[in-house]
């Protein structure tokens, strides 16, 4: 591993270039800082120095504070780990220096490394070097005097939306100018080349903080803003400074920070993926990708990939039903173009890729095929015996089932070693996640292939094993539940929405089972109640509102009604069915709904997943606890500042989970029933998200 080292040479012309290098983003760890100080104390002191450069090694200059720091305070609750650069380094030493001082940027300053550019007297920087102060993505303000200097610089609301990330690329040559005449203005004329940076300014990441649930989240916001508003007011630069130090500090120590940084190093830690990625092996190229059937996940999955540029041949069995594939995805790329994310000439070249099939003939060259038929697991063997005839050896044969075994799916090929799943999640050209599921027969080769073009075309690749609805929907099958239990035990459907989505989800179970249609819930459930008899509940309530002529929003009738240009609302003649249901499971204890407080109904639907989850780290069929975690933000909307599903778990204890479910399922049966591994980990006092010791190892050590 590369050392991290500052190192710094003195030209002919008395300008010392210091240099950041801590390969692969310059973060600034703690040895950069104390290097940083040691070389400029020894630029200051040299009488030959009589101007610094700032600047980092391999093309870019710093990705900002070690995040890995926060990781330890996280876990020692000591803050003290935490190094003063605010004043000690940057005041003191940068920006107090009687020397002239220049930050040259290139590829990327982003949180700390932007607030050590800003610090310096001038900063120079490539056109498309990348600029952000980000640290809202992981739950802080910047602590390093961004909220000062940036508003400074660049204007008050400029600086916000940035640190909001609200805005993501500024216009490209965008100058940030000095809103006013700087005190240190003689200073800055002797910097050698003064130039206001002009840059395309991005805010890196652009965060679902969910600012509006959580309010520790909320204060985030609340501490940038105020933080920039006393510069505005031209608060003492010292007591604005320690202002800002203090509730970046605070910040960290937050249970909102811990989950979020918990979120940033698990979604990298997906990258790593034992005997696959660590055994020498390079992806091959995918140019040319085949899709079968064009309806809503095979249109969307088609419309993923030529978005990247990457050629889509699209197969259905009529020209009806081509043409409506076509369709779809054409308003697909058509909301991008509306909403301005993608230009019309990007959109047509895009459509330019694609081409719709009633035959085979196309497929003789294709590098991938992803099937996206309905879940009937004999058209699917069937359709498999027909690829492997028509594509060429090398091709991938993936399936976008989201239930049915792969093994059954390519039973009747002698091609299960290029056989795999490769499961998105609607909108799939949307959201970020692919799960992609591997057999004990599918090859290491074919597995890189699909992390590799899954973040070509920008999602987040999870490689999970095979069993019924993988690792995400099998875990996630006791979400929807759970929420029927409770409204059979007596409690208001409209209410367990409300107690969820203020948790942090986006919708709740009942507004979920609307947006997806009755018969997803009815045909999934039928695969959980044979795969796992003992723990599912079989709630009449779908069925009984599908015979009364609902069916979610595709009617427009479900637990709410929906009309065009307006918000879902309740529909309250569903009570009588709802009380039709309760009859039939006859689950209330004495006939009498049970009472419970918000919290027992977030628990009561949420452990009994943690408890899936259980199950899935005890199979293996993950390959690190912290994969369950960002494919349940990603797949399923857990709100990301609670670090995801087992992290989140961890966070609560599993003592109080496990404890819990045990008095549930002795109230209400098996359902609730604690998972071994639940016991296990509770009893002695484990995380649930450590490795067990003969499993594979953590991201640190991967
Ligand atoms: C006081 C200050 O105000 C506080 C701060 O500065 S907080 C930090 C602010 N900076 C950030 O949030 C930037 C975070 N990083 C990123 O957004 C992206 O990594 C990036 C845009 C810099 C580079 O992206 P990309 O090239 O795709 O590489 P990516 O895979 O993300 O990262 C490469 C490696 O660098 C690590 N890394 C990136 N930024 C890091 C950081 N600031 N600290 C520690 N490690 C970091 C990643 O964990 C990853 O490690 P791995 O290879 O072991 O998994």
């Amino acid at each position: 591993m590369a050392r991290a080292t500052v190192t710094m040479e003195v030209g002919n012309d008395g300008v010392a270039v210091i240099a950041i290098s801590n390969p692969p983003v310059n973060a600034l760890a703690i040895p950069i800082i104390a290097g940083l100080k040691e070389k400029f104390d020894e630029a200051t002191r040299r009488n030959d120095v009589r101007a610094i450069v700032l600047t980092g090694k391999g093309g870019r200059f710093s990705g900002g504070f070690d995040i890995n720091v926060f990781e330890k305070v996280h876990k020692t609750g000591d803050v003290s780990l935490m190094p003063d650069v605010s004043v000690d380094l940057v005041v003191n030493v940068i920006e107090d220096s009687k020397k002239p001082i220049v930050a040259a940027i290139e590829g990327l300053a982003l949180g700390g490394g932007l607030e050590l550019a800003m610090g310096c007297h001038a900063r120079v920087s490539a056109p498309r070097a990348q600029l952000g102060l980000p640290e809202l993505s992981l739950g802080i303000i910047p602590g390093f005097g961004g909220t000062q200097r940036l508003p400074r610089l660049i204007g008050l609301s400029k600086a916000v939306e940035m640190m909001l990330a609200l805005q993501q690329d500024l216009p490209g040559a965008a100058a940030l100018r000095p809103e006013r005449k700087d005190p240190n203005g003689s200073r800055r004329r002797a910097a050698v080349r003064y130039l206001c940076a002009t840059a395309c300014v991005t805010g890196a990441v652009a965060p679902t903080l969910g600012a509006a649930v959580d309010p520790a989240v909320s204060t985030i916001p609340k501490c940038a803003v105020s933080c920039c508003s006393a510069c505005r007011m031209r608060c003492s630069a010292c007591a604005i400074l320690a202002a800002e130090a203090r509730d970046f500090k605070k910040l960290v120590l937050s249970d909102t920070s811990k989950g979020l940084v918990h979120v940033f190093f698990a979604q990298r830690a997906t990258s790593k993926v034992p005997k696959v990625t660590d055994i020498g092996l390079k992806p091959r190229p995918i140019k040319k990708v085949a899709i079968i059937g064009g309806g809503l996940m095979g249109s969307g999955i088609a419309t993923a990939f030529i978005l990247s540029n990457i050629s889509v041949v699209l197969k259905e069995i009529n020209n009806e039903y081509l043409l409506k594939g076509r369709k779809m995805i054409e308003a697909n790329v058509q909301v991008l173009v509306s909403k301005g994310k993608l230009p019309r000439d990007k959109a047509d070249k895009a459509l330019s890729l694609l081409k719709g099939v009633l035959d085979y003939t196309e497929f003789r060259d294709v590098d991938m095929v992803i099937e996206a038929v309905i879940e009937n697991i004999s058209l699917k063997q069937t359709i498999f015996s027909e690829i492997e005839k028509a594509c060429p050896s090398h091709c991938i044969l993936a399936s976008n089932t989201s239930t049915i075994d792969l093994r059954l799916v390519g039973e009747k090929t002698s091609s299960q070693d290029r056989i795999l799943g490769a499961h998105f999640f609607s909108p799939a050209h949307v959201m970020p996640l692919l799960e992609i599921v591997r057999t004990e027969k599918t090859s290491p080769q074919v597995i890189l292939d699909l992390m590799t073009v899954g973040k070509i075309i920008k999602k987040v690749p999870v490689v999970v094993g095979n069993c019924t609805g993988f690792a995400v929907n099998r875990t996630f099958f006791p979400y929807s539940q759970g929420a029927h239990i409770l409204v059979n035990l007596g409690v208001d459907v409209f209410r367990i929405d409300r107690v969820i989505t203020k948790f942090g989800l986006p919708l709740g179970p009942f507004q979920l089972q609307d947006l997806a249609g009755y018969g997803v819930f009815i045909s999934t459930s039928k695969e959980f109640i044979n795969a796992f008899p003992e723990r599912t509940f079989k709630s009449p309530l779908i069925e009984l509102l599908v015979q009364s002529g609902r069916n979610g929003k595709n009617n427009g009738k479900g637990y709410y009604i929906y009309e065009k240009g307006s918000q879902p609302k309740p529909d309250l003649t569903i009570l009588p069915i709802i009380e039709e249901s309760r009859q039939l499971t006859n689950i209330m204890p004495g006939k009498k709904p049970i009472s419970v407080t918000d919290q027992e109904i977030v628990e009561m639907i949420l452990f009994p997943v943690v408890n899936e989850a259980c199950r899935v780290l005890e199979e293996g069929i993950v390959v690190r606890a912290s994969d369950l975690d960002i494919a349940s933000v990603l797949g399923m909307s857990f709100p990301s500042y609670r670090g995801g599903i087992v992290c989140w778990a961890d966070m609560v204890g599993p003592r109080h989970v496990y404890s819990s479910l045990k008095k549930w399922s002795e109230a209400y049966g098996d359902f609730f029933k604690p998972s071994r591994y639940l016991e296990e980990r509770a009893t002695k006092g484990i995380p649930l998200s450590e490795p067990s010791s003969s499993s594979v190892t953590s991201r640190a050590r991967l």
